[in-house]
């Protein structure tokens, strides 16, 4: 680093101390901070904070600091939320306050993502354009994307049948594939569409962009002032660069939507829906043309991820959604548990019959597959420290000062593995217990209070229906390798802010002759 820079960082370091010593004086008498581990002078819990599989060490400190666990950073404090009573607390019922984002130098001041529904400040404007996601998401607009999905579940299952072994790259075009069809009417014929292979570069590089320490101007924010042209400053021609790509990935469909209606060949889509809606209101919104924009582009790119406060994720693990990340552990799960694939086809026999394949509409009958889908969402939950949300006030909880600004996250993980919630046996992967109504929903894997992921239905309609789809046709065999079959490790699991198994293989083929005479059919 040159000295110009680190003379920067050196008297930030300095202001970050005072100003830390200043904060903890405010702790009012008789309360105090909650636990957490002991810190250091400076750089507090800097050097506690895991390198990998972040999820595991603050399952390790709830364990042994409890419900609420408390670290403090230069500039900043975090808050892990382990008690599934505080996260209704907190979240829910103080989601007044609970509600903000975490605002990232390079994210906002930088590459200016503050219209990102994910990265706005909670307010009137984020109030406003939820409402809009909400209208294009809600349970009654998603049956409109029905089609897209099971065309795509087909696709899926095309390719399984011809190249089994490569699965990975199948889930993840499809996945990607039908939300940027539903979203702005784009139909990518494969993995090497130009649009698709934009828009994960850019995502790639902005999840990298997320990484402490990619960027110190994120750590020390004071170095954004230094110009461009300053020795040591190279960062802010390459972030120039990444914003304009980020342009680009947010335009490019917008003019592909309107030109597609201006032609009348337009696909029924999220934005085109938002377009026509806009077009014959003379209420409309001022900026209408930013909401056509930044609505579908907030929906696509949470979709397709990863724009998020990332603790420890190292490069190149962002090419994967969170949805195909759920579809990978379906594979993983049904090769460690293949009496729950035998119980999951038996129902389908029974409830789809084999001259049928399933549909979104079976959801309600097909009750195994539903509570397959929750263990999966819930054992190796996809997202497990959750999406920080950041405090807006100081708050009191119990013995507890919380001070404003806190980034404070729901510990996913810890709260899905809670044995008096789901039992003595919530380390192990047990469809059955969903299909006792009284047990909860794993909700939490899609976040907390006022900010909960507004995808989730969409999201699991594409999920519930490949998973069924697929254990129809297919059985997932192990791998026949020298040694006879291969099976994964268990919790053998990439380190990054996702969870998803390390690449494995399996055998897939079709589970009986009427399968394949379906399968067939597709090619017909
Ligand atoms: C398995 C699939 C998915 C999972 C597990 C998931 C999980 C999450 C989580 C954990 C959050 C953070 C919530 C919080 O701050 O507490 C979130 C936010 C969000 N998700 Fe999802 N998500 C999924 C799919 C989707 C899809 C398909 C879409 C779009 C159609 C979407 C749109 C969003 C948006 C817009 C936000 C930001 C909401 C806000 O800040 O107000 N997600 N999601």
């Amino acid at each position: 680093m040159p000295l110009s820079t680190l003379a920067y960082t050196g008297l930030t370091g300095v202001v970050v101390y005072i100003a830390a010593r200043w904060w903890n004086s405010r702790i009012p008498r008789g309360l105090k901070l909650p636990p957490g581990p002991p810190g250091r002078l400076l750089i507090g819990n800097l050097l506690d904070l895991p390198k990998s599989k972040e999820w595991l060490t603050f399952d390790q400190w709830t364990n042994k600091y409890g419900d609420l666990v408390y670290l403090s950073l230069p500039g900043a404090s975090l808050l892990l939320v382990n008690s599934y009573e505080l996260a209704k607390e907190l979240f829910d019922k103080k989601g007044n306050i609970y509600s903000n984002r975490y605002q990232s130098t390079v994210f906002i001041d930088i590459l200016k993502f503050d219209w990102s529904l994910v990265f706005l400040q909670y307010g009137e404007k984020w109030r406003r354009d939820r409402m809009y996601f909400h209208q294009l998401f809600n349970q009654k607009a998603i049956q409109e994307y029905y089609d897209i999905q099971m065309k795509y579940t087909k696709v899926l299952l095309k390719r399984l049948y011809r190249t089994p072994q490569e699965f990975r790259t199948h889930v993840r075009y499809i996945m990607g594939a039908s939300v940027l069809e539903v979203t702005y009417g784009m139909q990518p014929m494969s993995e090497e569409d130009p649009f698709l292979v934009l828009s994960e570069d850019t995502i790639q590089k902005i999840g990298e962009a997320g990484i402490p320490g990619t960027y110190m101007v994120d750590i020390f924010p004071i170095l954004k002032h230094i110009p461009a042209w300053f020795p040591g400053a190279g960062f802010k021609t390459e972030l120039e660069q990444l914003g304009r790509q980020v342009t680009e990935m947010v335009n490019r469909p917008v003019k592909y939507a309107k030109d597609s209606l201006r032609k009348g060949n337009a696909q029924p889509s999220a934005i085109s829906a938002l377009i026509e809606q806009f077009e014959n209101d003379p209420d409309r919104p001022e900026d209408y043309e930013d909401l056509v924009k930044y609505v579908p582009g907030s929906a696509y790119i949470a979709a397709i991820d990863t724009v998020r406060l990332n603790l420890s994720s190292p490069r190149n693990e962002f090419k994967f959604l969170k949805t195909s990340g759920v579809l990978l552990q379906f594979f993983y799960t049904m090769l460690l548990n293949p009496e729950v694939q035998k119980r999951a086809q038996q129902e389908l026999d029974e409830v789809v019959g084999s001259d049928a394949l399933p549909s979104i509409e079976d959801s309600g009958r097909l009750k195994y597959i539903n509570a397959i889908l929750q263990e999966l969402l819930r054992w190796n939950t996809v997202v497990p420290s959750g999406l920080p949300h950041v405090l807006m006030e100081d708050d009191v909880v119990g013995k507890y000062f919380i001070p404003k600004g806190t980034i404070v996250f729901g510990n996913t993980w810890s709260l899905l593995r809670n044995k008096s919630v789901y039992g003595s046996d919530a380390d192990q992967f047990k469809p059955e217990r969903f299909l006792n109504t009284d047990t909860p929903l794993p909700d939490f894997a899609f976040g907390y209070g006022r900010r909960v992921c507004p995808g989730q239905h969409f999201a699991e309609n594409g999920m519930f229906i490949a998973i069924a789809c697929i254990l129809h046709l297919f059985d997932i065999l192990p791998f026949e390798g020298e040694n006879g079959p291969e099976l994964p490790k268990a919790e053998d699991f990439d380190s990054g802010s996702f969870l998803r198994p390390k690449p494995f293989k399996c055998k897939i083929i079709p589970r009986s002759s009427a399968a394949v005479r379906t399968l067939e059919e597709f090619y017909n």
